[in-house]
């Protein structure tokens, strides 16, 4: 058997009654400087990364002379579709005992470093702190990044289209509740991209500032939260007055300031405002799950594992619908949302939220794409990006 990183006979996989305390932690500490010094040594390719995107970007700026600066390509250096390849990768490789899903968080948390690095990033939410797009937002893209609260999902896409953040996070769909027509909305009059997906497991909790669950008078939380634990607070709760308020981060921050009144949150909600759990996990369904988008100016590149969404209306005619639909069929490509909204501009006419496999880029999808274009009214790609790798 190999020696262990200390060089001593005692490191991982020996015989256990045959090590000790003393020996493992010489292991561990000797295996910790060698993580620090790779961790650096990944930093620094990272700042030499952003060195050579500045030059290249420098080198085509310069080349393009007489353009439009207004229209020219933003210098990039937080790169989704290389990101999804990263965590992808390491899943792939991971031999345990760590579990998939643990070392894709950690190198999730490594890039952010990195690029952070390169440049901090700075995203917009829908707050206030504490809410659950926060720990969608901080899920996809670590720790490192600045988060930055904004009262509604407008003034996401107002922060990010005015370049005050770099990038936004906006809730789009729940499993339990369906989609959030609002965000939907807000994409038909934009021009921003989508850059990524997260989804979160939405686990709700009861929480108080202090005291105990007979002293509860009153229960706050989001309109979501409420109807995700209504068959729980029925039973648990059947007398206690529910109040619907703005967001779970605004019901926990209600919470902590008011005795008696209770909150429905996850726990970043729970941390931050550093509230107990009277109990845990009360929404009715367990696999209770939302879905968000990231958005940013810019588009993304292949990764290789990709998710299309379009919004296109068609002609109000017998048959439109499978009209726009055919060609997918037709290529096998997979169809993973399909969603119908008011046009607003006319009564009783429709557009479609689509959603699909595959990059605007791969072959097959631009001639798809070039198809909807010719057989609808209106045909807008809100964006190519990684499917959520975490
Ligand atoms: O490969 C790049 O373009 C990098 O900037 C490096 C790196 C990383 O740390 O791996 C950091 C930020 C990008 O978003 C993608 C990857």
């Amino acid at each position: 058997m190999s020696k262990s990183a200390s060089g001593s006979d005692s490191g991982p996989g020996q015989d256990s009654s045959a090590v000790t305390l003393d020996s493992l932690r010489a292991d561990i500490d000797s295996i910790d400087s060698q993580i620090h010094a790779l961790l650096n040594r990944r930093a620094q390719c990272a700042q030499q990364v952003a060195e050579v995107k500045t030059r290249e970007f420098e080198a085509a700026q310069s080349f393009e002379t007489g353009s439009d600066s207004s229209s020219a390509q933003q210098l990039l250096f937080y790169r989704p579709e290389r990101e999804a390849q990263v965590l992808e990768r390491v899943k792939a490789a991971n031999t345990g005992p760590l579990s998939d899903d643990t070392v894709a968080f950690i190198f999730r948390e490594i890039m952010s470093a990195c690029l952070a690095l390169e440049k901090p990033m700075e995203v917009a939410y829908l707050g206030p702190e504490g809410t659950f797009t926060q720990a969608a937002a901080l899920k996809h893209f670590g720790h490192a990044v600045i988060s930055v609260p904004q009262t509604t999902v407008d003034q996401v896409f107002t922060q990010v289209e005015s370049g005050q953040c770099n990038y936004g996070v906006v809730p789009v769909e729940n499993s339990t509740e369906g989609m959030v027509s609002h965000t939907l909305d807000a994409f038909m009059n934009s021009s921003l991209q989508i850059c990524g997906e997260v989804e979160l497991r939405v686990r709700l909790h009861l929480l108080v500032a202090g005291g105990d669950s007979q002293d509860i008078k009153r229960i706050c939380a989001h309109q979501q939260a409420l109807a995700q634990s209504r068959l729980w607070l029925d039973a648990n709760f059947p007398n206690v007055e529910r109040v619907a308020v703005s967001s779970n981060g605004e019901a926990a921050r209600i919470a902590a300031g008011e005795s008696g009144t209770a909150a429905i949150a996850g726990d970043l909600a729970a941390q931050q405002y550093n509230l107990a759990k009277v109990a845990s996990d009360i929404e009715d369904r367990p696999d209770n799950t939302t879905r968000f988008l990231v958005i940013g100016k810019e588009g993304v590149q292949a990764s290789g594992r990709d998710k299309t969404s379009i919004v296109v209306s068609a002609n109000n005619r017998p048959g439109a619908l499978f009209n726009l639909l055919e060609p997918f069929q037709r290529a096998n490509v997979m169809l993973t949302r399909i969603d119908t909204r008011p046009s607003r501009t006319e009564t009783w006419t429709y557009v479609f939220f689509i959603e699909f496999e595959g990059h605007r880029d791969d072959p097959e999808i631009a001639a798809i794409l070039k198809e909807l274009a010719d057989r609808s009214v209106m045909c807008k790609i809100l964006g190519s990006y990684p499917k959520a790798a975490l």
